[in-house]
């Protein structure tokens, strides 16, 4: 068996750790062995022990009171630690034979836009451990209340996907907060499932006429070089998720594992294309 990892990013609170868990219990209730890394030195719980625990080498809260520096000066400073410290991490990832891990990471977006730590520390699981990757981005579905939101959004996806270089698949958490379209039931934003399937897959007419009847018109040149830029770059699509329905826990894990190529034997691929999932379809 290869080696795969499967990074969970996305802003704080999108459900990066709630999702790590529903991973875990279903690939455990399908008879598969995945191991919890958690790549978070401020984590405080998990549902799953980690097997692999950066706080075992470095924790934020040390960090600050020893070094005196701030949460995110600290978060920068375990980083840099962690890759000088790679023989801890060889260590780790020794103990299993079969590794399928599951990386929770931090939510401070700075490390995978404004730093190149992470995609050291991929680059490092790929090269000197022969790890296949893919990338999980989260948006909480929230962000589709209004087109603004879902440019700054869909902005945060596309750089973390330009910086980590490794298959990536978008995800629009915590669907279901989003009432059904059947019966006309709306969100708190307004927007029922079926409104939503096109942020789903963005249409660039419609988002532009919305994000310019929501702006100032000194913005509507940007909103139109924003929505081009979402359209040229055909592959900032998101996939519905609700992590409490295990068949849309199960869908994601067929897609991670189809974008790992899980099990086959030939060298990593693109991943490939993905649809909106089942969402609004109706
Ligand atoms: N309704 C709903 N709530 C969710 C879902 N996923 C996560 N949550 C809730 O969202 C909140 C944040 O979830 P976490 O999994 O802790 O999010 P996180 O991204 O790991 O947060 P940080 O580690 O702080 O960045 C918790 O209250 C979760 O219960 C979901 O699919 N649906």
């Amino acid at each position: 068996m290869g080696r795969y990892a499967v990074l969970v990013t996305g802003p704080a609170g999108s459900g990066k750790s709630t999702l790590c868990s529903a991973l875990i219990t279903h690939a455990h209730s399908a008879g598969r062995n995945v191991h919890l890394f958690n790549l978070d030195p401020a984590a405080e719980h998990f549902e799953y022990a980690p097997a692999i625990d950066i706080r075992e080498l470095v924790s934020l809260a040390d960090v600050m009171e020893e070094m005196g520096l701030g949460p995110n000066g600290g978060l920068v400073y375990c980083f840099e630690y962690l890759l000088e410290n790679l023989d801890w991490l060889e260590e780790q990832l020794g103990a299993f034979d079969d590794d399928y891990i599951i990386i929770d990471c931090p939510g401070q977006i700075e490390l995978y836009t404004h730093t190149p730590l992470i995609t050291r520390l991929l680059s490092i699981l790929t090269t000197t451990y022969n790890f296949r990757l893919c990338s999980l981005y989260l948006l909480e579905s929230n962000f589709i209340d209004d087109a603004p939101k879902y440019f700054a959004g869909v902005m945060s996806a596309m750089s973390s996907m330009i910086n980590l270089d490794c298959a990536c698949i978008n995800v629009m958490s915590k669907m279901d907060l989003v009432k059904s379209g059947d019966t006309g039931e709306k969100t708190q934003g307004g927007r029922n499932r079926r409104e939503l399937q096109r942020y789903l897959d963005p249409d660039p007419l419609l988002l532009v006429e919305e994000a310019n009847s929501r702006t100032n018109p000194k913005f509507h040149a940007l909103n139109q070089a924003l929505v081009q830029l979402i359209d040229d770059f055909s592959m900032v699509s998101f996939m519905p998720l609700d992590s409490t329905d295990e068949d849309s826990v199960g869908s994601l894990l067929s897609h991670v594992d189809n974008a790992m190529q899980y099990g086959e034997d030939e060298e990593p691929k693109e991943p490939k294309d993905l649809d909106g999932g089942d969402f609004g379809d109706e």
